[in-house]
């Protein structure tokens, strides 16, 4: 398949409360400059020629989805998700029929960089189980006593990542393996822990830390910084 046929599609999970950013509406319609954080997350994807349609999983309780373009954009397909991050991805893979690949990425995530999404996507012409991006970890990481604020060891950062997301997998294989992890209680906090718990090694991707998810109340300025750079790079 040529580098720039619309042949994938996105999911884009954006049901989530975003308890932990303590503000009044769900982080993902916060806005940063004059577009909501599901905005700038749906358009560094459309902004990739191979991203041909996506899937974006919203709350059944969702009030602010409605208000935006997207609502009537033709390449976005709306559909409800689930009480868990892996239930409205499985519901918005479950929607996706005429694709060999399907790439998920977190409405939280509004800092996406073009030529890390590019680094992702070639792995179709190589890879047959699929990959993410992800982020070498930088600090000494701690392993804390349970139920305490005391230091239990050190964790070796050797080949240790930040998982970050797009990921991208096969979209049978993402299915399956989705729907066998969730179905046998399995704890799944991304799409490559569906396919690890079945046995499967993805690739990683080394990408850029700046592709922060959104998640704490300090996370907006430094969003809003780096949606700024990338402007100013990605104009050029
Ligand atoms: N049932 C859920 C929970 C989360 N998400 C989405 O998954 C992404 C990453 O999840 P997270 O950052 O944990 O978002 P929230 O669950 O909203 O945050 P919190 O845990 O603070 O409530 C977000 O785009 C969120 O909207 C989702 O689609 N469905
Ligand atoms: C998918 C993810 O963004 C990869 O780091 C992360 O697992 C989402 O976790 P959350 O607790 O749903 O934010």
């Amino acid at each position: 398949m040529a580098d720039s046929s619309p042949d994938v599609i996105a999911v884009v999970p954006a049901a989530g409360i975003g308890s932990r950013m303590q503000t009044e509406c769900p982080k993902q319609y916060l806005k940063i400059g004059d577009k909501t954080i599901l905005e700038h997350a749906v358009a560094s994807l459309m902004a990739h020629p191979r991203v041909a349609h996506v899937v974006i999983a919203i709350s059944p309780t969702d009030s602010w989805f409605a208000s935006l373009p997207l609502a009537s954009n033709p390449n976005v397909t709306v559909i409800q998700g689930g009480a868990q991050r892996a239930d409205s991805v499985l519901a918005g893979v479950n929607v996706v029929h005429n694709s060999q690949w399907v790439l998920v990425h977190d409405a939280a995530r509004p800092c996406l960089h073009l030529d890390d999404l590019t680094r992702l996507l070639a792995i179709t012409q190589t890879s047959k189980i699929g990959g993410i991006l992800a982020a070498p970890v930088r600090d000494t990481m701690k392993r804390g006593e349970p139920g305490k604020s005391l230091i239990a060891h050190t964790v070796d950062r050797e080949d240790l990542w930040h998982a970050l997301t797009p990921q991208l997998f096969p979209l049978e294989l993402l299915r399956s393996c989705l729907q066998r992890a969730l179905d046998e209680h399995a704890s799944i906090t991304d799409e490559a822990s569906a396919l690890e718990y079945c046995g499967f090694h993805p690739e990683l991707i080394s990408a850029r830390a700046d592709n922060i998810k959104v998640t704490r109340p300090e996370d907006l300025a430094l969003a809003e910084f780096y949606l700024t750079r990338l402007t100013q790079t990605e104009k050029k």
